[in-house]
């Protein structure tokens, strides 16, 4: 839960300049399309999150909004500005490159942007050579996948890439990334305000596991879920053709299992769905291996969806960690294959069990339409805070509105599957496993 104070969003300064949308904004009033640049969104949805509060809405926690602003701080047609994406790919990350290149051109008279290559390397002199992102260069990149200024994984220092902006003469850095990003994107923000320098920091945040806090859902998800799902559908058809059918999907979802879960409600065809939120055991009356069994007997076929991240206490970790010190897992699918394989020959019943690992191929595509608005819409929101003078966030949707949300707060927690939330209850109930598997 946030308070008032924790959602300030930091400005460079007072604006300076009039904006060339000033006359395209003025006059325009809070309605349910639109949010006056003078309002705010409040942070809480329920009469009951409210009880106790203070009379005056003005003391309740609440968002500034996103959308275009009056005056600007940063002059139209002369800012320089940056843009690097971070981390893993996701769904939606040339759209968003290209619908920043395209607002700036269009409506702020800013005809070019550098692209800096391969993630916060490229903000380094070890780094390749930063491109030129023109609107001719950027214009049909949103027909591919992936990101065409590339990405990586890897820590590098504040300072050094400070200099690289000051020696660059950027007045505006858009960060496309995860969690891992985005506390990059604070400390620069910090060394930024350290040598009182006037360069904004202004992240669009981006994961297929969805678990940044905050933000409403970050663009590239329903993409990832989408095919992970079809993933789920390829696992059934093959199950149910098949004597003693499972199928077992393993999906991505290092710490949280949004995409399991969505996957598998989108088109009902999951037995069992194992998260990283909830524990589960394989033996015992309720563990996967009797209840999968069962199921088997009972329907022929079942099932079994499963998040990278899920049951790692069954499994001797590594320790190991990737080049951002993001943790290695066991491999929790490949696990469950053996030990069912293991279990149906005990109990000397057929079994033919289709392993299917979507991996890249949810993440890896160009984004679904609905994604594809989004990261346009969440793109000109970042340039319209750029623009203004905003720094140390980034955009997000609450309520349906766009919002500004400081980088502090969406680096302070993982969002998660709420084991006794809305999303785990609906999938209880569609995949009718049991509630506790541990038991
Ligand atoms: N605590 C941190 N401080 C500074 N930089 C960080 C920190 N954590 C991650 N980074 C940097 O941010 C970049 C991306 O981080 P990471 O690889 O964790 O991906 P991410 O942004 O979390 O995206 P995703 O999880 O969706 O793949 C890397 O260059 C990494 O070194
Ligand atoms: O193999 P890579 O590129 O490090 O990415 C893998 C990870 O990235 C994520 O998709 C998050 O972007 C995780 O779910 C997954 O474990
Ligand atoms: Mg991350």
């Amino acid at each position: 839960m946030a308070e008032l104070a924790d959602l300030r969003i930091t400005r460079l300064g007072e604006p300076r300049y009039d904006s060339p949308l000033a006359a395209f904004v003025a006059g325009r009033r809070t309605n349910e399309h639109y949010v006056s640049e003078d309002d705010r969104v409040l942070y809480h949805d329920t009469v009951s999150d409210l009880d106790g509060r203070a009379p005056d809405p003005h003391s309740w926690p609440s968002f500034e909004p996103g959308g275009p602003r009056r005056r600007l701080f940063f002059a139209p047609t002369r800012t320089k500005v940056g843009i690097v994406t971070c981390g893993g790919l996701c769904p939606g990350l040339n759209d968003v490159i290209r619908a920043i290149v395209m607002e700036l051109a269009l409506h702020y008279g800013i005809g070019e942007a550098t692209g800096f290559r391969n993630g916060y390397l490229g903000l380094t002199p070890a780094g390749p050579d930063p491109v030129r992102l023109t609107p001719e260069v950027v214009h049909h990149i949103n027909q591919h996948g992936g990101t065409m200024l590339g990405t990586s994984r890897g820590s590098q220092d504040a300072e050094v890439m400070v200099d690289r902006l000051v020696e660059l003469g950027i007045d505006i850095l858009f960060v496309i990334g995860g969690d891992g990003s985005m506390r990059g994107a604070s400390k620069v923000v910090a060394e930024v305000a350290r040598r009182g320098l006037e360069i904004a920091v202004i992240g669009v945040p981006k994961t297929i596991d969805n678990d940044i806090p905050f933000i409403g859902q970050s663009f590239g998800f329903v993409t990832a879920f989408s095919r992970a799902a079809q993933s789920i559908s390829v696992a059934m058809v093959e199950a149910q053709a098949a004597v003693g059918g499972v199928g077992l999907v393993k999906l991505m979802g290092r710490h949280s299992g949004f995409i399991a879960c969505y996957a598998a409600l989108a088109n009902h065809e999951a037995d069992f769905v194992l998260i990283p939120e909830v524990p589960f055991a394989l033996d015992g009356p309720n563990g996967l291996l009797n209840c999968l069994h069962q199921r088997v007997k009972e329907r022929g076929s079942a099932v079994v969806v499963v998040a990278e991240g899920a049951g790692q206490d069954l499994l001797e970790l590594s320790g190991a960690t990737d080049e951002s010190g993001n943790a290695r897992f066991a491999d929790i699918g490949v696990h469950l294959r053996d030990s069912i394989t293991r279990y149906f020959a005990e109990q000397g019943s057929a079994l033919t069990l289709k392993y299917v690992e979507p991996s890249y191929a949810i993440r890896s595509v160009r984004p679904d339409p609905h994604d594809a608005v989004y990261c346009l819409r969440l793109a000109q929101s970042a340039v319209h805070a750029g623009m203004a003078g905003r720094t140390d966030m980034v955009v997000g949707r609450r309520h349906n509105r766009f919002i500004h949300v400081p980088i502090s707060l969406v680096i302070s927690e993982r969002y998660s599957v709420a084991p006794d939330g809305d999303l785990w209850m609906a999938v209880l109930e569609q995949t009718a496993q049991p509630v506790d598997m541990t038991l």
